[in-house]
Order: structure tokens, then sequence, then C-alpha cells
């Protein structure tokens, strides 16, 4: 069987290189570099589980910049928010469909994976791509990727699958071809709701955090330890709160929730939760001001900009991605008001500040601001870090960092969330 996978990113070329395993498959992508790259074997994505599993199928996988006749195809290209309307933007899912509608012949079968609007398969990719192939004889599904990133791969194969056509015919046919690549069970459903399914799940992660979110901001006023409190909370049978942060960032959990809100205006919860995610940036900025003041207090720094250097700036731990990070406001927040900023993220390369190596980064600097909680932060040594330092204070949005190592090290340290070092609270609750 041959394959043809539209959109290479972050989803469609992992799914592309699993389908290789079982059938011919092509990429294709308009970004002509990354098809040229690919075909001459290299390949950017970071999960070592993704590249070997390219060097594996490489023979069976080939990349273009436009589909071919093919079997099946699947569509993975971006569904990016439109700010304007604050509706999803489908301009690449439109693009995809039509280039392939123009190679499509009766029988064939085509497959949305992007995330989408609820009725976006029946009433815009069907009847788009019935009139770009000039033929109804086609079978159309859903079929929505719910793997987390940092962990592709596994979950691609392990989690279990929606299954959404717009016929019976349509679901038979793309449970058949995904059962090829799934491990875990396959529901067979409508495609409509298929992606509600899918937005459901991230919106419950939104709305979930952005509790979090409040009760961190309510224990920094009571003067408790939000996170242990949380995790006391937790321990209850039906409880399952998730981790206050600096916001909430990636491609999918800032954006998704708004594609479900977009179809029902009047509800609020949903919208609610998106601006109390963002606007932990403000409050990730309020606590670096609220430090400084205190570190100044004794001697402000007149003769220069204090600086604050964040650590990590990908949207989450472990992963290179920045899309939607929260470290952007962060960033703009600090430099509105005055200070320098710098960066280090050892899984990052480009970003709105330079990233640069660790010493450059904290030498003179008065301020660290974790923002992202990589693994390898642990292993950053408090003394050596402190003598860089003009002054040593650490803000860590994320309870991410041993606090105790760096106030033994001379830093104040303050913890997102806890409100045991709030002006005014003690460390006892
Ligand atoms: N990133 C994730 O972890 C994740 C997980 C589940 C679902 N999703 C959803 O999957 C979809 C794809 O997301 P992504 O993160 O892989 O995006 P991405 O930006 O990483 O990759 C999309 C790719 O599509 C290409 N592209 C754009 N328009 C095209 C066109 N007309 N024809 C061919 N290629 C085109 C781009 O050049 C890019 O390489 C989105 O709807 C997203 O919400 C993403
Ligand atoms: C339902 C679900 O699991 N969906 C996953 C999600 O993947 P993701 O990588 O976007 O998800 P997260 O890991 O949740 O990160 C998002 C942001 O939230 C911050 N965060 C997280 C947990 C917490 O307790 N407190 C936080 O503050 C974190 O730092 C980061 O900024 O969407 C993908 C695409 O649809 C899915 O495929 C994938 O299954």
């Amino acid at each position: 069987m041959r394959l043809c996978v539209v959109g290479l990113g972050h989803v469609g070329l992992p799914l592309a290189l699993l389908f290789a395993r079982e059938h011919t498959v092509v990429g294709v992508d308009v970004d002509e570099q990354l098809v040229a790259a690919l075909n001459r074997g290299e390949l950017s994505a970071e999960e070592p589980a993704i590249r070997a599993l390219f060097e594996r199928v490489r023979a069976d996988f080939t990349a273009r910049t436009a589909p071919v006749p093919a079997d099946a195809y699947l569509l993975a290209t971006p569904t990016p928010l439109d700010p304007e309307a604050n509706a999803a933007d489908l301009s690449a899912v439109i693009a995809a469909t039509e280039s392939v509608g123009e190679v499509l012949s009766p029988g064939d079968l085509a497959v949305l994976v992007s995330t989408v609007p609820p009725g976006t398969t029946d009433e815009l990719v069907a009847p788009l791509l019935a009139r770009t192939a000039d033929t109804d004889d086609f079978l159309l599904a859903h079929c929505p990727e719910r793997a987390l990133p940092g962990n592709t791969l596994a979950e691609m194969t392990a989690n279990s699958r929606l299954v959404g056509g717009v016929d019976a015919a349509s679901t038979a046919a793309a449970s058949d071809l995904f059962g090829a690549v799934a491990e875990g069970p396959i529901h067979e459903t409508t495609a409509r709701l298929a992606e509600f399914v899918k937005l459901t799940e991230n919106t419950y992660r939104d709305v979930n955090i952005a509790l979090a979110n409040e009760l961190a901001t309510v224990a920094e006023r009571v003067g408790v330890d939000g996170h242990r409190a949380i995790d006391l909370a937790n321990e209850h049978p039906r409880v399952a709160v998730h981790r206050p942060g600096p916001g909430v960032g990636g491609h999918c959990i800032t954006i998704d929730p708004l594609f479900l809100a977009q179809s029902a205006p009047s509800t609020r919860l949903i919208s609610t939760a998106r601006a109390v995610n963002d606007g932990m940036a403000h409050h990730a900025a309020g606590l670096v001001r609220e430090t400084l003041r205190d570190a100044f207090a004794a001697s402000m720094p007149v003769d220069r900009r204090p600086t604050v250097t964040l650590l990590g700036v990908a949207y989450k731990g472990d992963v290179s991605d920045t899309r939607e990070t929260p470290a952007l406001p962060i960033t703009r927040l600090l430099q509105s008001a005055g200070y320098e900023v710098r960066v280090y993220d050892p899984h990052v390369e480009s970003f709105a500040v330079d990233p640069v190596a660790l010493a450059e980064a904290v030498t003179d600097s008065d301020c660290l601001l974790l923002v992202t909680d990589h693994a390898a932060f642990h292993d950053l040594d408090p003394t050596e870090v402190g003598e860089a330092m003009a002054t040593r204070t650490l803000v860590d949005t994320r309870n991410h960092l041993d606090a105790d190592r760096w106030r033994e090290a001379g830093f104040s340290v303050r913890v997102l969330g806890d409100g045991r070092d709030s002006p005014g609270h003690g460390r006892e609750s």
C-alpha cells in the first residue's frame, strides 16, 4: 500500500515513519529545505526513538513538496489560532486538502489528523475534497493525534485511538489503516465526536492547570506551601489537581480549548482558564520584581540595569519547542520593566533573546528565573553559579529546584505557589 502523509512536523513525520514500517510512505511538506534534508538523511527531531526509526525505515520513506497518487492520505498540517477571530486558522488544512484533492482517485481514503473545531471534517474538508477531486467517491475520516511531545512514538503507538469517519465505510477503512500502527484500542466513532473528544482532553488539562495556578496565587496570599497542599489534596481518591507554573505553552493546550469555545461563545470557563494561565506570565514577572526589590533594599544598583537570567525558554521540560512558550511574554514584561534579560537553555538554539552558555548567562546577573523544568537544571551547582552572579536571587516558577540547597549557597529564593516565602509570612505552614 502507498501512503502520502501531508505535513511533516512534530506529528506528521513520526506518524509517517511509523507507517513506513508497514507501507511505502511519501512524506509531503511545503518546506523545501525540510524535504531536501530528509531526502539527504538529515533529521532535526530531537527524540532518540524518532531518530532511530528514521534510520530503520529510510528505504520506505521519501519526501516531496507535493502529494503524489496514493491509496491513502494523512493530513497533519498546523492549525494555529487566528488571533483576530480568536478561532482556528484552517488555511493550512484547506491548502493540504486541495493538494490531496488534485491527485485523489475514486475509492481512496483521506484522514485528517490535525486538531480542528467540531464539524470541520464534515463541513469543510469533505466538500472541499469533493470539489477539488471532482468526485464524491472517497472515504474520509478524522483521526486526531494525542501523543505527548517528548514521548511521541511511544504514545503514538500505545495510546488509544479515535477513528471517526464521515460514514461507516470511512470509519472501517481508517480503523483498518491505523490497525497497522496502533497497539492500544481503536475507538470507532464519528468525525464530529472525534474532533470534540480531542479538544475535550486538552481543555480538561488547561482548566485543571488554571485551577492549580489560582490555588498557587491563593497560597501565596495566605502563606502556605501550595505545592504541598496540592500533594495532600491529591491523596484524596477523587482529586487530581495539576501543577502551577509560569503559564501554559505549546502548540496544543494554548489553542485547542478556544476551538471548543468558538463553537459556543456564551460559555465562560474555558476562556477564563485561558486568561488565568496567560496571566501567570505577569505573576512570574511580579515575583522577580518583588524579589529584586527586597534584595536591593539595602543597596539599589543605581549605575546599571538589573539583569535577569531565564533558566529555560522551551514551553516545557526537556523539549526544544518554544511555540507559545510563557518565556516570551515574561521576557517582554521584564524588558519593558527595565531589566536586561539573558537566556540559558541547553535545549533551545534560537529565541527572542539569543540563548548563551551558562557562564555568560549568569555572570554579574541579579536573578535566576527558572521558567522551564529541564532535568539538566538539577545539575547546576548553586555555589558555582552564585559566585558568578552580582546578586544571589532565584525565582523558581516550577518548584523544580531544591530550594534549600540554593538557600544554603546564599540565595534568596522565591518559589511560585509557596506562600511561606511571601512578604509577611513564615516558613512553618
Ligand atoms: N505538536 C504536537 O505534539 C501535536 C500533538 C497532537 C496534535 N497536534 C496537531 O497536529 C497538527 C500538526 O501539528 P504539528 O505540531 O505537527 O505542526 P508543525 O508546525 O510541527 O508541522 C506542520 C508541518 O506542516 C507543513 N505544512 C504547512 N502547510 C502545509 C501544506 N499545505 N502542505 C504540506 N505541508 C504543510 C509545515 O511546513 C510543517 O512542517 C496540528 O493540528 C496540531 O494541533 C499536534
Ligand atoms: C491531554 C494531554 O495530555 N495533552 C497533551 C498535550 O501536550 P503538551 O506537551 O502541550 O502538554 P503538557 O505536557 O500538559 O504541557 C502543556 C503546558 O502546560 C504546562 N503544565 C503542564 C502540566 C501541569 O501540571 N502544569 C503546567 O503548567 C507545561 O509546562 C506546558 O507549558 O497536547 C498535545 C497536543 O494536542 C497532546 O497530544 C498531548 O497528549
